[in-house]
């Protein structure tokens, strides 16, 4: 099927959904007519897409863990721990690595090995191998709404099986879960795999039944700029509003300098919504989800706890209607669900201390605000001009052009030229833009608060900048000064 931007026809995603549920055996139990009755038999608070909705009428800020394990039972175990000893407002499923590049062969063996180990030898759930029966115990055994959340390239037979399931949300999309996650999987062919996902959600939201979907914000998670992660997040909503899709959460992972990242929130949400509108996308209902801090965690559980803390605050006064959080066992591994919850219990304590708080305008705020949108528009257009207006068919070229250029991305498809540094006040700046198309008027700027950070740090401006950034939070630093 060749990329175009524009929405699938019925007949050709049903065409090409024969071939999806037969990838495992599991997927021929996916009867689309019953899944819909499934969906509206489930209870309001069970979904996803109206929790947030709620949340976002009401500003509060919901906290949500990511979770999974090999075994259901287990699984159930964790997410109901996580729900009545960690207070989450929202539950994920993680899914496991394998699942994320469908091998599900090795899957099996993991399942039956966990089984016979007593624990779980898979870092996630696979909900392929389980089928709609195993996830539709997790579903019937918890008493939040569920997500699923994973690094898929191809995640078409997992979202057929556990959507129907009764999971209300889906992470992912097909740049965000292809550059940070895959080295060699075309970003044409992943487009495609999500707009078949996009599709398949727009198809429950035509039966009445609402999915959310979440675009995986934070990207490699390291020192991407504000602008490249937010135009990622906006071409993904756009990909998945023409496909059908209604209700989306559009991520950003922290970068450290608080007003950069209220910035970058407030004008993620408002960039999309001009844009949406724009391309006549109309009753979409979009929210936000801030990630906590993406890159090297401190061992010390004190301060992880403090990394965990320090993004609440910053969460709560980005007006983020949803928070992604950490655990202080993120340095080593997989949590606890002890941890866990920790993490989740230290999250809501700061998330409820500064209800109904956020800072207020201020010059630098806005500034931040006006420079996002202004490189965030720079590079849409030339997305567009690339693909002659198809949105699809630009986003290739500008990622095998270095328009959108992703750093310390693994995917051999991302151009890896342009650099980022944190400026004095640690907030991220372009240091080599590459091919990025910004004005000289943006480039001098970006280069001239970096230039301000080198003289007082007494060095030169260069690619030690970035290298020092890159190690400075797990040292105990946000800004990586010389030592
Ligand atoms: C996107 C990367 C994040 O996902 C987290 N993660 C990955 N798998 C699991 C898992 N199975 N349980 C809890 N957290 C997990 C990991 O710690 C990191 O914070």
């Amino acid at each position: 099927m060749k990329l175009k931007f524009n929405r699938w026809t019925e007949e050709e995603f049903m065409k090409v959904r024969e071939e999806v549920l037969k990838q495992w055996p599991t997927g021929a139990e996916v009867d689309l007519d019953e899944a819909v009755a499934y969906h509206k038999a489930l209870p309001d608070h069970k979904n996803f897409a109206k929790k947030l909705i709620d949340a976002k009428e009401k500003g509060i800020t919901l906290a949500q863990p990511r979770a999974g394990v090999a075994l259901i039972d287990e699984h159930i175990e964790l997410l109901n721990f996580l729900d009545e000893k960690g207070g989450a407002d929202l539950l994920p499923s993680t899914i496991d690595s394998y699942t994320r590049q469908n091998k599900y062969e090795e899957c099996e063996r993991g399942i039956i090995e966990s089984r016979r180990a007593g624990r779980s030898l898979l870092n996630g759930f696979p909900g392929v191998n389980h089928g709609i029966e195993g996830c539709r115990k997790v579903v019937e055994s918890v008493n939040l709404p569920l997500q699923l959340r994973h690094g898929t390239p191809d995640a078409r037979l997992l979202s057929e099986i556990m959507i129907a399931s009764g999971f209300t949300s889906n992470e992912g999309g097909g740049v965000s879960y292809n550059i940070p996650y895959a080295k060699s999987v075309s970003l044409e062919r992943t487009l495609l795999d999500w707009q078949y996902v996009d599709r398949l959600i727009g198809w429950y939201e035509e039966q009445g039944v609402s999915i959310n979907r979440e675009p995986f914000g934070p990207l490699t998670g390291t020192l991407v700029p504000p602008s490249m992660s937010n135009v990622v997040q906006i071409l993904e909503c756009l990909l998945a509003a023409e496909q059908g899709v209604k209700n989306i959460t559009l991520g950003y992972g922290q970068c450290g300098n608080l007003v950069q990242d209220v910035a970058a929130i407030k004008s993620l949400r408002e960039q999309a919504e001009e844009y949406c509108a724009e391309l006549g996308y109309e009753n979409m209902m979009i929210t936000t989800v801030f990630h906590q801090w993406m890159g090297g965690f401190p061992e010390d559980e004190a301060k992880a706890f403090g990394v965990i803390s320090n993004a609440s605050v910053t969460a709560a006064l980005s007006g983020a209607t949803k928070v992604i959080v950490k655990t202080p066992h993120e340095a080593l591994g997989i949590p606890t669900k002890e941890a866990n919850a920790e993490g989740i219990k230290a999250t809501k304590m700061v998330l409820n201390l500064l209800e109904g708080q956020n800072i207020s305008d201020s010059e630098e705020l806005n500034a931040e605000v006006d420079l996002i949108k202004k490189e965030v528009k720079a590079i849409m257009d030339k997305v567009a001009e690339l693909g002659n207006g198809d949105l699809a068919v630009g986003t290739v070229k500008a990622i095998e052009q270095g328009v959108i250029d992703i750093p310390f991305a693994p995917s051999m498809y991302n151009a890896g030229k342009m650099l980022p540094a944190r400026d004095n006040q640690g907030k991220i700046r372009y240091l080599e833009v590459g091919n990025v198309p910004f004005s000289q008027k943006i480039v001098d700027f970006n280069k001239s608060a970096l230039e301000e950070r080198a003289e007082f740090e007494e060095r030169e401006v260069g690619f030690q900048l970035t290298v020092d950034d890159i190690f400075a939070v797990s040292k105990g630093k946000l800004i990586g000064r010389p030592e």
